[in-house]
């Protein structure tokens, strides 16, 4: 336990490194090589159809896999060997250098623990905070995601879905990890509720100075978000580089076919939407 959360360092260590990681399941190849960079202070997507293997990969940076998952390879977190790591250890981790926000914030927060408990969670578990200091600190992260004092009295159900995924954003940001493991976290959510959680998602991972790792399926998110990205196909990284050249001109053939999909779907919407707007003009 520590007293003091520091600011980062301009430190130019990456914050993470994969090299050839292989898992297994009951036998079966779940993710096979693979070799990831973050550095630090960057904001990187992971992306590739349903069950390529992207939650997996994200998961095994915490051992966070089914029980029996075997994992080897090397996953270096700020120059931290995590592969073999105990259990101790990468509790110290968890919700401390690294942050994780998923999906359904619904199933992730506690349905019968107020909205200021939960936040205040992570500090109790890795900070000896006196009581009123952390409630300080609480409540200005629950501002900081745009969310009023007055909801730290809340339970999850009082708010809406977009509400709960701030408070999920303010309870994986308030022990300022290093960082940030975002896994669809806006896939739930509304177009425009979906946008602004983003750019409030990426405001606050910037002004930390943390790192990000964002999984989506879905291109546009993917440009939005971040600056480089790996894409993901039956547990291989099948390609990586800067996102705007790796949308622009895919080398690889399932790249190719998920991004044409994700145009021919933007297409359909897009089309949808007149023929509606031209029958309620009827
Ligand atoms: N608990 C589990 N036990 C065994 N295999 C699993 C388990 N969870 C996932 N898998 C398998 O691991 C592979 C990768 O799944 P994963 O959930 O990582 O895919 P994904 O790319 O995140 O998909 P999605 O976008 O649908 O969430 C799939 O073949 C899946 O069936």
């Amino acid at each position: 336990m520590s007293t003091s959360l520091n600011a980062h360092s301009g430190s130019l260590a990456k914050a993470l490194t994969i090299r050839d990681l292989d898992v297994t399941i009951a036998g079966h190849s779940i993710l096979s090589q693979v070799s990831l960079d973050i550095g630090t202070r960057a904001r990187v997507g992971l992306i590739g159809a349903s069950g390529s293997g992207k939650s997996m990969l994200s998961r095994s940076i915490l051992s966070l896999l089914p029980a029996h998952a075997q994992a080897a390879g090397s996953i270096r977190l700020f120059n931290k060997e995590l592969v073999g790591a105990s259990d101790r250890e990468l509790a110290e981790m968890r919700g401390r250098t690294v942050g994780m926000i998923f999906q359904n914030p619904a199933s992730t927060l506690n349905p019968v623990m107020k909205v200021g408990r939960q936040i205040a969670l992570p500090l109790r578990l890795h900070y000896n905070l006196p009581a009123d200091e952390r409630l300080r600190r609480v409540e200005a992260m629950l501002n900081r995601v745009g969310l009023p004092s007055s909801m730290l009295d809340a339970y999850p159900h009082q708010l809406s879905g977009g509400q709960q995924q701030r408070v999920a954003i303010a309870t994986a940001l308030v022990t300022s990890p290093r960082l940030i493991i975002a896994d669809e976290p806006t896939t739930a959510l509304d177009s425009i509720t979906q946008l602004h959680i983003l750019d409030l998602l990426v405001d606050l991972v910037d002004q930390a100075g943390a790192s990000l790792l964002f999984i989506t399926h879905d291109f546009g998110v993917l440009a939005h978000v971040t600056s480089s990205c790996y894409v993901m196909d039956h547990g291989r990284i099948i390609e990586h580089g800067n996102t705007s050249n790796v949308l622009a001109k895919p080398s690889s053939p399932v790249t190719r076919r998920l991004a044409q999909s994700a145009e021919e779907l933007k297409f359909d919407n897009a089309h949808a939407s007149l023929s509606q707007e031209g029958d309620n003009n009827d």
